[in-house]
């Protein structure tokens, strides 16, 4: 069984087709690697694997459900409970310190405030952030940050993590020491992995790379 799979997903805006029967699967634990020119359809297929947008035709599945036919309602439900996300940057609540940011998912999920502190603590020594637990968003470099919005897409320990351009927003060096977090992270705990990039540097960090062009998942590389 898959983990996460598009088949044949084709979705318009408007009148723009940004995903014309694109089809991908990604084995439980695999992390994949989404490549390919600018407004060729990855983030909508991100997106669409993610069950925030629903596509017009074709079917997204996850853990062997269907989840594109559920409604607007369990699809939240699901991301909240089984997915993680990572976005490009300031994705930070700037108003909660670091470890509440982590803590976040968990205080979502219903977790006691104490217990979903204590959860988060470990996360900044294995992403070498200890110290910075109490800072805000705004007293955290570009880097830093970015591995406080990891810890917090991965410890709620999800079945699937959604990143669209993770390393985006930071210099070369301090991207591929986040994307050496991220791969490490994602191993131990198992959790299957879909990234949105476009610098081939960072999707060698992945097991395989699949590359989006008009909207159609049309070549495959062995990373
Ligand atoms: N919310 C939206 N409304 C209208 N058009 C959109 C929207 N989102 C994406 N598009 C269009 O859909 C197509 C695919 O966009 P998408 O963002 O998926 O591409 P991408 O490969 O992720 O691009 P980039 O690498 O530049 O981020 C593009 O033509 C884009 O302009």
């Amino acid at each position: 069984m898959t983990a996460v799979e598009a088949r044949d997903v084709k979705l318009s805006f408007g009148e723009t087709p940004a995903l014309r029967g694109a089809s991908v699967a990604v084995e439980p634990g695999e992390i994949v690697a989404v490549m390919g020119p600018s407004g060729s359809g990855k983030s909508t297929l991100l997106h669409c694997l993610a069950g925030i947008l629903v596509p017009d035709a074709g079917e997204i599945h996850f853990d062997g459900h269907r989840i594109d036919t559920l409604s607007e309602h369990r699809r939240s439900v699901l991301r909240r409970d089984r997915f993680g996300f990572v976005f490009q940057s300031g994705q930070l609540v700037p108003e909660l310190t670091a470890e509440e940011n982590v803590a976040l998912p968990l205080l979502l999920n219903g977790v006691k405030r104490a217990a979903a502190l204590k959860e988060a603590r470990p996360w900044f020594e294995r992403l070498d952030l200890a110290g910075l637990e109490r800072r805000r968003s705004g007293e955290l470099s570009g880097g830093q940050a970015q591995r406080v919005a990891l810890a917090r897409g991965l410890v709620a320990r999800p079945g699937a993590l959604f990143a669209d351009e993770p390393t985006g927003a930071l210099d070369s060096l301090t991207g591929e020491q986040v994307m050496d977090l991220l791969v490490s992270s994602a191993r131990e705990q198992g959790t299957t992995v879909v990234l949105v990039t476009h610098d081939a540097r960072v999707a060698a960090y992945a097991d395989r790379q699949v590359i989006v062009r008009d909207g159609k998942v049309n070549a495959l590389v062995s990373a």
